[in-house]
């Protein structure tokens, strides 16, 4: 007995039934003790005895071996749940690789978003265009606080490139000609595939849907095979090389239908993004609102080249509205049909794209994603630009310079640097005609996106424009000395041509005099040793047989006093409506109130691009401190420095949560007739200046001649704005 109650209740259990088992047996003793003698009893008993022993001993053997298993399972459920937590852990890595954020990224990002755009359509910064009659997709106005920021981005632009640069600008139409936009390409060329939902006609631009789709599977879709993930990934990167036909057949594979209805889609098809109208009455004239603002600097490269003394290199540049009848506007800002370009040529010697100003933006250094570290799946790294154009990573230092100013002029508007980079294109993204292109990308809510466009176009444009209008757009180097130089002449025998080819001669002429130096004169020798050679004529698709009396080509030496050239182009081509609505997100944030009880929205801007630099509050309603504050408005007016009044009732709290929600810089609160504060809005930090000074210190720090801190310790000054409520 003593040891059963020394068990624990699970041997209590087995005890129990162990009793009654005894119990039973001790039932028939009497019987038994009559029928036996006491030795027999007693080795009866101690039988028994001995049973309930071995009974006892198999309990506690299994009552052990119960509790060993309840531990083993006990590390076993422990070691699940760790499982548990690492495959959480590497899910949500996962998904912070294929997103580019937090593994909840997604749901930040779009949270993030709707705060900010609540924020600025409330304010008024930006609006749906033609709001009253239920708006028109990408379409949109920008309110008084937006417009000032825009015109802020604009006169900075002005500033930093126009003004610092010597840049000739200019301001041509919208309403463009055919004939302009023909020889430019963008007539025949500037299109996108299009698809449109079946039944109810929608389109949608077809290579947004695989690349939704793709980057869908890729980012949410966690069960894909690293094989599918992999192909996935090759169609995005060869996106831009995919033709009609083979767009249309990965939308069919992917079973890819109309987002809004899910119906099924039609092939996809060109579609021009062009506007087009007719120019005047008779309706004869046909033209365009121009797509971008370059063809009006190209086709007026003669004057400008004229204006700037016939030197090279020079830059032109050009603010305006472009339009582009966008299939599928979407993203806000970021994608609409119509929209502020500003756009630089900058014009060069082929012969000499070195910058003398390079040696000014040499040392920066940023995150760049050079073509090869796209290919082989690496990420954007920080290269210094001297570097980057030093290995030939960047094409040529003229491109190399215009990069770091870009680089400067979007963050000095207060870009985040850490949420930019310069991308460079992939062949298949590339014009055959530009020698290299990079890409400022601003990371935004929506993801990585193309802001402005960094271009060598070579000399594309300007070629163009001469051979369709006739009119040579060249540049001229004059030498000290004339110089003799071996000049190739090709000369094809129209006649014999003619007699050959007949109504295909236009196409063989010129498919030979476009000959170049080493073709030609390969042709040369094959004519003079077999007296004809097969020929390919590129706009007939096929080879003719040239014989020697149908052309001849020769080397001559000539004196010439000058080389007469077509100039490079260089193009920075800024989206002013993407930079505004990146910079929007960059500058955003929200902090607790002061009871901590509502989130307050606040916009960091630099003063440089602040709507406004500076509100005045009166403390009170009050006479004395109304005249205090119109004399401050006054000499504020003097000094330039943008600036509202607030003389409304409420708290000075709601006063300030209102200003910093227009990221207005300071706030000068007068609260006495000899001396005022000045409140910073995103430390809340307050100096103490007399009247007098106050217009003037503000003035000095949104000019940037002095900092915030400079004046705070110059000042009485208290932190945080204890009066706040
Ligand atoms: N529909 C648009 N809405 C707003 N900005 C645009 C639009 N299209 C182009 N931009 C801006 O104009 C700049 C120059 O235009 P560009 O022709 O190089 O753009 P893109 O390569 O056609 O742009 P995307 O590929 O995004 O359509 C771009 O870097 C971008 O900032």
């Amino acid at each position: 007995m003593r040891l059963l109650s020394s068990l624990t209740p699970l041997g209590q259990h087995f005890s129990f039934r162990l009793r009654i088992v005894i119990s039973f047996q001790s039932c028939n003793f009497p019987r038994l003790f009559t029928m036996a003698s006491s030795e027999e009893s007693l080795r009866n008993t101690l039988s028994q005895k001995q049973s309930a022993v071995d009974a006892q001993a198999n309990a506690v053997r299994a009552l052990k071996a119960a509790k060993a298993a309840k531990a083993e399972i006990d590390a076993a459920i422990e070691a699940l749940n760790g499982l548990k937590i690492e495959k959480a852990s590497i899910e949500k890595k996962l998904q912070a690789v294929v997103t580019g954020v937090g593994g909840d990224g997604a749901l930040n990002r779009e949270s993030f978003r709707q705060a900010v755009n609540n924020t600025l359509e409330r304010r008024l910064f930006y609006i749906p265009s033609f709001k009253i009659y239920r708006g028109v997709a990408g379409l949109y106005d920008y309110g008084p606080p937006g417009c000032a920021v825009k015109s802020n981005v604009l006169a900075f632009w002005r500033q930093h490139f126009v003004l610092e640069e010597n840049m000739l600008e200019v301001d041509c139409p919208c309403v463009t000609p055919e004939a302009v936009l023909k020889a430019s390409g963008h007539v025949d060329k500037f299109t996108d595939l299009m698809v449109k939902d079946e039944k109810t006609g929608t389109c949608y631009r077809a290579d947004h849907l695989l690349k939704d789709f793709c980057n869908e599977k890729l980012q949410k879709d966690l069960s894909i095979s690293s094989e599918k993930a992999a192909e996935f990934k090759h169609v995005l990167a060869i996106m831009d090389d995919l033709s009609a036909e083979q767009l249309g057949a990965k939308i069919k594979e992917y079973g890819i239908v109309a987002p809004d209805t899910k119906n099924p889609l039609s092939d996809p098809y060109p579609f021009n993004l062009m506007f087009q109208t007719s120019i005047g009455p008779s309706g004869l004239l046909p033209g365009y609102m121009r797509p971008e603002t370059a063809q009006g600097i190209f086709v007026n490269f003669k004057d400008l080249y004229y204006y700037n003394g016939n030197k090279l290199p020079f830059a032109a540049a050009q603010i305006g509205q472009a339009f582009r009848n966008e299939i599928s506007p979407r993203q806000g800002l970021l994608r609409v049909r119509e929209f502020t370009l500003a756009e630089i040529e900058h014009f060069v010697d082929p012969e000499d794209k070195s910058h003398p100003k390079f040696t000014d933006v040499a040392n920066l250094e940023f995150l760049m994603f050079p073509r090869e570290e796209q290919m082989s799946g690496k990420s954007a790294r920080i290269i210094p630009l001297g570097e980057a154009v030093a290995k030939g990573t960047v094409n040529n230092e003229t491109l190399g310079y215009f990069i770091g100013r870009v680089y400067l002029f979007l963050t000095r508007l207060g870009i985040d640097k850490n949420r930019l980079r310069f991308r460079q294109h992939l062949a298949n993204e590339m014009a055959h005609y530009a020698a290299d292109c990079w890409d400022a990308e601003i990371e935004s809510s929506y993801g990585w996106i193309e802001c402005v466009g960094i271009a060598d176009r070579s000399a594309y444009d300007l070629h163009a424009h001469t051979e369709k209008s006739g009119v040579p757009l060249v540049a001229h180097e004059k030498f000290a000395e004339p110089r003799e130089v071996e000049k190739l002449v090709i000369a094809p025998v129209k006649k014999e041509l003619g007699l050959a080819f007949k109504g295909s001669q236009k196409n063989v002429v010129e498919a030979l005099e476009a000959m170049k130096e080493k073709e030609a004169l390969e042709m040369k020798a094959n004519l003079e040793s077999n007296g004809e050679v097969e020929f390919y004529v590129c706009t007939l698709g096929k080879n003719v047989l040239i014989k020697k009396s149908m052309v001849a080509i020769s080397k001559e030496k000539k004196k010439e006093h000058q080389r007469v050239f077509t100039p490079s182009v260089i193009e920075p081509s800024f989206g002013i409506g993407r930079i505004i609505y990146c910079l929007f997100e960059h500058s955003y944030y929200m902090r607790p109130s002061k009871g901590g009880d509502e989130q307050l929205n606040v916009f960091r801007f630099p003063p440089l691009v602040a709507p406004i630099k500076c509100t005045v509050f009166p403390l009170v309603q009050n006479e004395q401190y109304e005249q205090v504050a119109k004399v401050i408005s006054k000499s504020l007016t003097l000094s330039g420095i943008s600036h509202k009044i607030d003389i409304t009732g409420t708290s000075i709290g709601k006063r300030y949560a209102r200003t910093d929600e227009l990221g207005v810089p300071f706030a000068i609160t007068v609260d006495s007739t000899s001396s005022v504060t000045i409140r910073e809005r995103d430390s809340k930090d307050q100096i103490r200046v007399s009247v007098e000074e106050a217009a003037s210190v503000v003035k000095d720090v949104t000019d940037g001649l002095r900092t915030w801190e400079n004046v705070w310790s110059t000042f009485p000054h208290h932190a945080s704005a204890a009066a706040e409520d």
